[in-house]
């Protein structure tokens, strides 16, 4: 099982990530490492990412789930996953940018088996006191309006569980290993629910 942790900067990914990751022991592929080091330096410069600058950084975190995948390993995955043609990239790969056509695009399954977003949802007030009360990141506070411009919160059918990070984060891992030890877990349309992988 692949769980993808997503969300706007500051949400609180990586903490989820590596919580989840101790407890269940399960490798993480944490985005932030994926990062070509022109990223960093835009981001740390306060200069939003683009399209084309994530692309290959998405690409790379997409081959680190394939590979988790083939050989039938669990994993966490971090990645801010902001839009939904992102996660198309995490799950499909060049496929999801090579499509001709937005229709095409279209028709590539918004979900695969084995495959879940963890969606860390927050409002922009809650988020910007943690981002000002963090230290040691590149990513400042002032670049968290940006993320919000961008997010395309998923829908039900891209296999999502929702988490409100209002909520104390042992609280939070509690109940996602508990879910996740279903195997089937509850988020997962009845018709599409995989038992083992
Ligand atoms: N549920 C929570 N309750 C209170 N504080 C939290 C919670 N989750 C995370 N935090 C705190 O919020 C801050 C941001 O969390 P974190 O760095 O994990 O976010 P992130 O989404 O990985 O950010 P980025 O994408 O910028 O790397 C951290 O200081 C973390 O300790
Ligand atoms: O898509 C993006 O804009 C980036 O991935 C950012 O989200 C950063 O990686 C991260 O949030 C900062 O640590």
């Amino acid at each position: 099982m692949i769980v993808i942790i997503m969300g706007v900067s500051g949400c609180g990914k990586s903490t989820l990530g590596t919580l989840l990751s101790e407890k269940l022991g399960w490798p993480l592929y944490e985005g932030d490492d994926f990062h070509p080091p022109e990223n960093i330096d835009k981001m740390a410069h306060g200069e939003a990412l683009t399209d084309q600058d994530r692309f290959p950084w998405l690409h790379e975190l997409h081959q680190a789930t394939v590979k988790a995948r083939r050989s039938s390993s669990d994993a966490i995955v971090v990645c801010s996953a902001l839009k939904r043609l992102y996660r198309q990239i995490l799950l499909h790969g060049r496929q999801a940018l090579t499509s001709s056509s937005c229709s095409e695009r279209e028709a590539l399954p918004p979900s695969l088996p084995g495959v879940y977003f963890l969606f860390l949802n927050g409002d922009y007030e809650l988020i910007h006191q943690r981002m000002v009360a963090r230290s040691g990141h590149y990513m400042r506070a002032d670049m968290l309006q940006s993320q919000f411009s961008a997010l395309e919160p998923p829908g039900a059918e891209e296999r999502v569980l929702t988490v409100d990070i209002r909520r104390d984060i042992g609280d939070i891992v509690t109940e996602v290993v508990n879910l996740l030890s279903l195997r089937a877990p509850p988020w997962l349309p009845r018709e599409q629910t995989i038992i083992a992988e």
